[in-house]
């Protein structure tokens, strides 16, 4: 009998932008643990918690993270059924979404550092390995 692959553990992350239809600015994150991923770039989110919904997750990580309501918008698809490989044991599903309210995003957990990036900037910052392809993507919504 073949071996199956174990399951990934989902994940859920925001390509947080300005404006969902014509996105000027990406949000990235910089990560403070674990030691591993620490000063690395990431878009703000986080595992999805047994029994909640993707979407559920997402808002709730946000609020976590960042201090923000969000609208969730298009999904970013990826190679593994939409969503994008994190190395060998998670898989992460990104939405573009935009903070809904007036509330600036902040670093509340997870993060010491946020920085709203131009195209022109998207790779000045030293991205998670796994997130360049799924930055790369959101960079040919970017204008
Ligand atoms: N959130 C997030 N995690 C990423 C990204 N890229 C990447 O390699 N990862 C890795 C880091 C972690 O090993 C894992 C996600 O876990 P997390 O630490 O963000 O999840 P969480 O907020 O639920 O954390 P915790 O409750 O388990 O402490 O995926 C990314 O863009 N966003």
């Amino acid at each position: 009998m073949p071996a199956t692959a174990p399951e990934r553990r989902v994940v859920v992350g925001a390509a947080l932008v300005d404006d969902m239809s014509r996105p000027h600015v990406l949000l990235g994150a910089r990560r403070t643990a674990p030691a591993a991923h620490a000063g690395g770039w990431e878009l703000p989110g986080g595992k999805v918690e047994p029994g909640e919904g993707l979407h559920a997750a997402l808002h709730r990580e946000l609020l976590e993270e960042l201090g923000v309501e969000i609208r969730v918008g298009d999904q970013i698809l990826g190679p593994l059924d939409g969503a994008w490989p994190l190395g060998e044991t998670y898989v992460m599903h990104v939405w573009i979404t935009r903070v809904a309210g007036s509330h600036a995003p902040e670093p509340l957990e997870d993060h010491d550092q946020l920085r709203w990036l131009t195209r022109a900037q998207l790779f000045d910052v030293p991205w998670l390995p796994d997130d360049l392809p799924v930055v790369e993507a959101v960079s040919r919504w970017m204008t």
